[in-house]
């Protein structure tokens, strides 16, 4: 039976309809997620212009604008890097006490958060869970299924990127696949 693609409404409306009004797409290859994996080795192996994820980000303010709010849809592909899955590079946010809403929209994914005290917790993500990151807590999504991971995400224009510490010193635990089950070790 041929199974028809759900496309969700609301990623082809944002992909389709807003192209260019105030959308910006961005690409991540592997190539750009250098040193994020524990297995070098095998992350060696891999094409460096292999596109890990993409996101269309609707950033209708200026950055930095207090007050003001940024959309995005990443879309995350499946893939492993010996026994971790491809995941997004993940950051805190500049301005500490900025929070962020993340959602699903296809496939099947973690989002692993941080907090300053270096806790590390995952929620699973499928298509409606809804995800309320406080400020503070760094975050990240890993793609634990074999199709794309789709989620939106809302942010305050003033709320910033800080890689460099997730860059420095990784999340405390990483999400790996154990007799086919994702865990966090
Ligand atoms: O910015 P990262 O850590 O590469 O992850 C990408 C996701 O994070 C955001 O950049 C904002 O939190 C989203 O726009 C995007 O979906
Ligand atoms: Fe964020």
């Amino acid at each position: 039976m041929e199974h028809k693609k759900i496309v969700i409404p609301s990623l082809s409306f944002f992909q389709n309809e807003l192209k260019g009004e105030g959308v910006v797409k961005s690409r991540r290859t592997l190539g750009e997620l250098a040193g994020i994996f524990e297995n070098q080795d095998a992350y060696s192996q891999l094409p460096l212009d292999q596109l890990a994820y993409e996101v269309y980000s609707y950033l209708p303010e200026r950055e930095g604008t207090p007050g003001g709010l940024y959309f995005g849809i990443t879309q995350l592909y499946p893939g492993k890097v010996g026994d971790e899955y491809f995941m997004t590079k993940g950051h805190f946010h500049q301005q500490e006490d900025r929070s962020e809403y993340y959602w699903g929209l296809e496939g099947e994914g973690m989002l692993i958060l941080m907090d300053r005290e270096r806790n590390t917790w995952a929620e699973r993500m499928m298509p409606g869970s809804l995800h309320y990151i406080p400020g503070g807590v760094a975050h990240r999504v890993a793609n634990t299924g074999n199709s794309v991971l789709s989620f939106a995400a809302c942010w305050p224009s003033d709320a910033g990127h800080n890689y460099e510490e997730i860059a420095n010193k990784g999340f405390s635990a990483r999400l790996v696949e154990v007799n086919g089950t994702p865990k966090l070790r």
